[in-house]
């Protein structure tokens, strides 16, 4: 219960405080705090270079902050010993603008590898859940190709299953379309839109897509040179936001 005896806030599923990266004497991001609750949509927008990948890359601790506290699902991520870090972990999920799917393996076989040997599934398992993501994302009838010979849209689409089937709580998805052909990009932000819309994942999307971004997220996150400039339910940050800065990213990327 909260204070007033309403309904307790909400808990945070993402809490950066104070998350300070540099790279060498650059620094990338600037004691940064913001928090995300479960089961929202998040889309990072700014200028290139401002950090926003930093961020993903952060929460999947392919690089570590140099100062401050990332927590998820109230587990501390960063400081951490790497237990608990493989334990946090375990519940985030990542899909690259570079599918980096398995070369040498079948479809099916790219979606189950993690499920059995990191979640511990029998193959049996894995297969079932990996045949239904298959077909969520469309590819049923793919199960027993290899990747080459999927389309780079097609491709994309099994590394949105590949992660799913991570059952993870939150899905990072960092420029997914920007390495398509543009006729392949539609569909894979149908199909994005479709997973926002129909599970309870907690996804935090980085995008040059604005109408995406308009249409997906709960929340927009405005970034500037390593810091949240503004943070907003997209019609504010589209059609009224607060910044210079942001009407003049606005007005060079719509
Ligand atoms: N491993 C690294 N070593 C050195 N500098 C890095 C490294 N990773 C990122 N940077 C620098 O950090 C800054 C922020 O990079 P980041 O990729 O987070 O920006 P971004 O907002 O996602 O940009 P874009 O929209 O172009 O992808 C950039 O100046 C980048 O060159």
């Amino acid at each position: 219960m909260g204070a007033a005896g309403g309904p307790a806030p909400a808990t945070d599923l993402i809490r950066f405080s104070g998350v300070t990266k540099r790279f060498g004497d650059r620094t990338v991001l600037d004691s940064l705090d913001f928090s995300v609750h479960p089961g929202k949509h998040v889309t990072l927008i700014g200028p290139s270079g401002s950090g926003k990948t930093t961020i993903l890359r952060l929460l999947m601790t392919l690089v570590k902050p140099d100062e401050g506290t990332i927590t998820v699902g109230g587990e501390r991520l960063w400081p951490a010993n790497e237990k608990e870090i493989r334990s946090v972990r375990r519940n985030i999920g990542m899909v690259f603008q570079q599918f980096n799917l398995f070369p040498h393996m079948k479809v099916l076989r790219n979606i189950t590898e993690a499920p059995v040997h990191v979640l511990g599934l029998s193959r049996d398992e894995a297969e079932e859940r990996g045949r239904e993501l298959l077909d969520l994302v469309g590819l049923g009838a793919y199960t027993d190709s290899f990747p080459s010979r999927l389309s780079g849209g097609q491709q994309q689409r099994v590394a949105i299953a590949r992660a799913l089937a991570m059952r993870p709580k939150v899905l990072l998805l960092d420029e997914v379309t920007s390495a398509l052909d543009p006729e392949l990009v539609a569909g894979v932000l149908d199909l994005l839109r479709d997973i926002a819309r129909s599970t309870d994942v907690t996804m935090l999307c980085v995008t040059h897509e604005m109408g995406f971004a308009k249409d997906v997220s709960d929340c927009v996150m405005m970034f500037d040179e390593g810091r949240v400039l503004e943070y907003g339910p997209p019609e504010k940050i589209f059609s009224a936001p607060e910044h210079e800065r942001t009407r003049e990213f606005l007005g060079a990327v719509l």
